[in-house]
């Protein structure tokens, strides 16, 4: 059994984060104060549980609406560099060594600011966090586009733009169903011919159409959740050989990432226990599988705990951890050379000597 304590030290890497979905509500509560926005409690502690439960709704697009109270105390530079510094030593806190967080700037501009200071904003609070974190943290920002807007050319452009300054690929995210990746595929292929990265939430709220729009329409490099990926696969009639269809078999063939996040999918329906949760036989089979956070507010967890969570439900140790963390890093969009530095560097090293002792 590996402890608690073990498991905050253990090396990990998120690429799924959203930096609106992780504020802390004693940070909430005054932000809110600060700007007159009523909440649906006033009390910290009590605010953090109404997101989880809110969250608990079986539908994602009620689970989003959460999201209306954390975008309205994001709406000037000072919140949101403080926000990002917060998240940024959080994670540290709890033992993640990479970070790629996204957020939307267009929904950040009520107040008047413009996508570019929003990316300053964010660019600001992550300097601001690394330099103070308790443990070494490198964090960059992915852009997310809204799928239901009609801005995601705009947001691929300032994605590129900043490439050089602390922004390392870009996303959709929002409802699935109804808004597929195709609706954005000018931004996609802008991103391809700039030589740049991008992950799609698909196969969340949504079945393979989603996914293969995603990869065989859009390019995506990863997928957000793609736990319904397991459509794509049966099983023989001894229940013992996996059969893969051929979207599946490409998943697998050519190692797309699946940025898996199982408590926020319990939270949406995307899954129905952890017991069941499709990473346990996504894992089993090899896919390229990574753990993530999604939304640690409105899922009231941190990585340690969804490391927790598999470990009890499917039994994983620390070799688990470890393969969990490199799969994670070798699917970063930070550039080649800085994945195997903190590989060689940080992850290896840690893990060899725990599994060791
Ligand atoms: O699991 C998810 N699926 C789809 N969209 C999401 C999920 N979590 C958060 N967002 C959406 O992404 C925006 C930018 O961070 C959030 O405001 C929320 O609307
Ligand atoms: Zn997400």
């Amino acid at each position: 059994m590996i402890s608690p304590e073990q498991l905050v030290e253990a090396p990990k890497v998120l690429l799924h984060d959203h930096l609106d979905g992780g504020l802390r509500p004693e940070t909430i509560v005054e932000l809110a104060r600060e700007i007159g926005h009523e909440l649906p409690r006033s009390d910290s502690a009590e605010l953090g549980q109404w997101f989880v439960e809110s969250a608990d709704s079986g539908s994602l697009e009620r689970y989003l609406e959460t999201f209306d109270h954390t975008v309205a105390v994001m709406q000037n530079a000072e919140a949101i560099t403080r926000v990002a510094s917060e998240c940024v030593q959080d994670l540290a806190a709890d033992g993640v060594v990479y970070a790629e967080i996204r957020y939307a700037p267009e929904q950040h501009l009520r107040e008047g600011l413009s996508l570019e200071q929003v990316v300053e904003a964010v660019r600001a609070g992550f300097e601001h966090g690394m330099a103070n974190a308790e443990r070494p943290i490198v964090a960059r920002q992915l852009l997310t586009a809204m799928r239901h807007q009609a801005r995601s050319m705009e947001i691929a452009r300032l994605a590129v733009a900043y490439r050089d300054a602390g922004v390392v690929g870009f996303d959709i995210a929002g409802a699935e169903a109804g808004y597929p990746p195709t609706r954005h595929l000018d931004a996609f292929e802008y991103l391809q011919r700039e030589n740049a990265h991008f992950t799609i939430h698909a196969g969340e709220a949504f079945g393979l159409p989603s996914i293969w729009q995603a990869i065989q329409w859009c390019g995506a490099d990863r997928l957000g959740h793609g736990v319904r990926i397991i459509d794509d696969i049966t099983y023989d009639e001894t229940g013992e050989k996996a059969e893969l269809g051929l979207l599946a078999a490409y998943v697998r063939d050519r190692r797309i990432p699946l940025e898996m996040c199982p408590s926020s999918n319990l939270q949406t329906g995307a899954a129905t226990s952890l017991a069941e949760h499709p990473i346990g036989l996504l894992a089993k089979l090899r896919f390229r599988v990574t753990v993530n956070t999604d939304n640690r507010l409105m899922s009231g967890t941190s990585m340690s705990r969804e490391l927790a969570l598999l470990a009890e439900a499917f039994d994983y140790g620390l070799a688990d951890f470890r393969w969990f963390a490199i799969n994670a890093m070798k699917s970063a969009f930070l550039p080649f050379d800085e994945r195997l530095t903190i590989i060689d560097e940080v992850i290896k090293p840690w893990y060899t000597k725990a599994l060791a002792g």
